[in-house]
């Protein structure tokens, strides 16, 4: 554990400074992003949650270097990172694999592109496959293997590039709800092992807080931040957990304020449609 004097002074893994980001739209600009402000410490497993269409993943597409912000700063590790997409390993809402290509031949994709020779990049992602639930899936195709699987496939092909800080999409939104309580379990075995630094989307509060250091939440359009709560609760974590009162105490402070934020939301989208 570090000591108090070192948190304070470590510098943060991500700093969001007054991100802002405007569309230009018919008949004027669409704000999006508003100000945005937060760090994200070394290590450290942060969720973001927000109203449907406040800007989560325009956000994301900033961090990750897809996007360029109007106005405000991005710095990895202290250094300017608007642009840069090299820090990021993106896992998606949907896999993205290539269905004529082998696991093992999807997951050193990345590395072949960067120019790392294929029998060197299939060697160095095939050591990741016992950590990732996939040890003896090497000679698969993609359809070969469940919804779960396919996901952890898609993010070791981006973990394997040697991109430490895991930027999560809503990456189980479409599981069903077994297979999403193993998923969140072993996101938080992989994470804790490999001491990643990670951001997760989703819409899920409960997800947000069995995996979270801190959840952020989003305001309604355009976006800004309205609360950050670090989370308390022992690590590691198991489903018993979820049953706590503290657990509990936690998602209603959370959907309290998603709610009075999704109802602006609406109320936007309400007067969009009347206009
Ligand atoms: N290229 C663009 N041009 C104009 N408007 C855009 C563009 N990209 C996003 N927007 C608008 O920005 C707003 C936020 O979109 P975004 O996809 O970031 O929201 P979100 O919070 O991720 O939504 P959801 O939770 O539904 O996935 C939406 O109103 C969307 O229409």
């Amino acid at each position: 554990m570090p000591t108090e004097q070192e948190q304070v002074t470590a510098v943060p893994r991500i700093e969001v400074r007054d991100l802002a980001k405007q569309f230009a739209v018919r008949g004027g600009v669409r704000e999006v992003v508003d100000n945005v402000s937060f760090d994200v410490a070394p290590g450290e497993f942060v969720s973001v949650i927000g109203p449907s269409g406040c800007g989560k993943s325009t956000m994301f597409n900033i961090l990750a270097g897809l996007e360029t912000p109007t106005s405000g700063e991005v710095r990895v590790d202290g250094r300017d990172a608007i642009g840069h997409r090299e820090h990021f390993a993106y896992m998606p809402q949907k896999d993205l694999l290539f269905p004529w290509r082998t696991i093992a031949e999807n997951a050193a994709l990345g590395l072949e592109v960067q120019g790392v020779p294929r029998r060197k990049a299939r060697a160095q992602a095939r050591e990741l496959f016992p950590a990732f639930g996939l040890a003896g899936f090497e000679d698969s195709h993609p359809f070969e293997l469940s919804g779960g699987m396919r996901q952890r496939a898609a993010l070791l092909r981006t973990v394997v590039q040697g991109r430490e800080i895991l930027l999560l999409d809503e990456p189980f939104g479409a599981l069903d709800s077994l297979t999403r309580i193993e998923m969140q379990n072993w996101l938080q075995g992989v994470w804790s092992d490999h001491s990643w630094t990670a951001v997760l989307i989703t819409h899920d509060i409960r997800e947000a807080v069995y995996l979270s250091d801190r959840v952020i939440v989003l305001s309604a359009r355009p976006t800004r931040v309205r609360l950050d709560v670090r989370i308390d609760l022992e690590r590691p974590r198991d489903l018993a957990v979820t049953t706590s009162a503290e657990f509990a105490a936690y998602e209603q402070q959370l959907i309290e304020v998603l709610h009075d934020e999704s109802r602006k939301a609406f109320a936007q989208q309400q007067e969009g449609l009347a206009s």
